[in-house]
């Protein structure tokens, strides 16, 4: 588990394994959160049916129903990511319809768009409800 402050707001998170050997362990972790994060390697494109099937999956789970939701586009940094557009599309986004989902295209790497993962943390935070 890792903090994140802002302010006076303290976000703890808990960083899952994406391999196909944690995935299981994905739904016990999730319930009770404040909002899901799932992160896509959007320079990967081959991953993305995976990534979409996995996330489906996941949000099947009653326990996890309206637990809003942030698709991290990650990598935007190399030129053969996909657009926000394609992974929208690709990642079948528009078609849940039973929580709120946000999509942010972002680079770790190169810091690009975390300031506005982090304010919509803080906005989905159990603090501010
Ligand atoms: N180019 C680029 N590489 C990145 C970026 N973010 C992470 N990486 C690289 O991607 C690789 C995987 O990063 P990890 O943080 O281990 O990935 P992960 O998704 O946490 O891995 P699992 O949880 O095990 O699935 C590392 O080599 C990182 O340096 C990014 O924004 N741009």
């Amino acid at each position: 588990m890792r903090k994140v402050t802002k302010g006076n707001v303290t976000i703890k998170l808990w960083d899952l394994g994406g391999q196909r050997r944690f995935r299981t362990m994905w739904e016990r972790y999730c319930r009770g959160v404040s909002a899901i994060l799932y992160v896509v390697d959007a320079a990967d494109r081959d991953s993305v049916p995976i990534a979409r099937s996995e996330l489906h999956e996941l949000l099947t789970k009653p326990s996890l129903s309206e637990i809003p939701l942030l698709v991290l586009g990650n990598k935007i940094d190399r030129s053969e990511a996909l657009t926000k557009q394609s992974l929208v599309d690709q990642l079948g986004l528009q078609s849940i319809k039973d929580r709120e989902v946000c999509c942010y295209m972002i680079s770790c790497k190169s810091s690009i768009n975390i300031d506005i993962v982090i304010d919509w943390l803080i906005k989905h935070s159990r603090t501010a409800k």
